[in-house]
């Protein structure tokens, strides 16, 4: 385990590749934690320099009382390049990820050289339903609501090849040590609409999102995509809201050349 302190935090760590390589920043959706990306990472080239996280509030990491910001989590995450001393990244957001990788390219935009944004939005959700979800967690914690959750998250298919994997995964959202850290990032999202900003952000952009997400449907992303000055979109066929778990060495491909594009290999 490695723990880096960041921004006033700790937060629990991964590197994997090659120190000095394309740098990768990997960052995660609300109630997930670093695990989200191990099928993922593994399908990548070795000679990337690929770094994980747990957001605050989630797995390992510290949950400072909520509300949390966007530029919270962004903070956080440049943060953490400063302290793994990584100049520039590609940043790999997913959900929540994506928005926070949107807010660091606008925060930081010397340190973010790319951006690929998997099944997020310039808006996700509305405040009402933010809010909504924001008290029943704090009242009733997130064992109740992880079922819904995982229906979002994976399709029927793999969630009937894959009873085991799918129990975990409703496990680990079910089990987040903190509610009030998942809270806490369910106020970012609450409070968070970028629509006006993406005409700031040159950085060029891979969208990419799961053909039957019910949570960032496509055409939000389709719509992302055309909003940012440069980015292009692909769909992830029969896959919902985590296609890095139904399709993990497909989202690896479409990252290494997107990274490959973009690192001007
Ligand atoms: O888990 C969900 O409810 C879907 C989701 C929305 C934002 C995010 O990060 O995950």
């Amino acid at each position: 385990m490695k723990v880096v302190e960041t921004n006033g935090i700790y937060l629990s760590v991964r590197r994997d590749g090659t120190p000095g390589g394309p740098a990768l920043v990997f960052a995660n959706s609300l109630g997930t934690d670093l695990r989200l990306w191990d099928d993922t990472v593994t399908a990548l080239p070795a000679a990337f320099d690929v770094l994980r996280y747990d957001k605050r509030g989630h797995g390992l990491s510290s949950a400072p009382p909520p509300p949390y910001r966007m530029a919270d989590h962004a903070g956080d995450l440049i943060g953490l390049l400063d302290a793994q001393g990584i100049e520039t990244a590609i940043v790999c957001g997913i959900s929540v990820g994506g928005m926070i990788a949107l807010q660091a390219a606008l925060d930081a935009p010397d340190r973010i050289a790319g951006l690929v944004l998997m099944d997020t939005g310039f808006r996700i959700g509305t405040a009402d339903g933010w809010q909504q979800r924001i008290d029943t967690v704090m009242a009733e914690g997130l064992g109740e609501l992880a079922d819904n959750i995982v229906l979002g998250w994976l399709s029927d298919a793999y969630r009937q090849a894959n009873p085991g994997a799918a129990q975990a995964w409703r496990n680990m959202v079910a089990r987040t040590p903190a509610p009030h850290g998942y809270a806490g990032t369910c106020a970012a999202l609450r409070d968070t609409d970028l629509t006006a900003r993406l005409s700031e952000i040159p950085q060029p952009a891979l969208v990419l999102c799961g053909s039957d997400d019910p949570s960032t449907p496509p055409a939000l992303n389709q719509q992302l995509a055309e909003l940012l000055p440069h980015a292009r979109y692909q769909e992830i066929a029969e896959t919902r809201h985590l296609p890095c778990i139904e399709k993990p060495g497909e989202v690896a491909g479409l990252i290494a050349d997107f990274v490959r594009e973009t690192a001007g290999d």
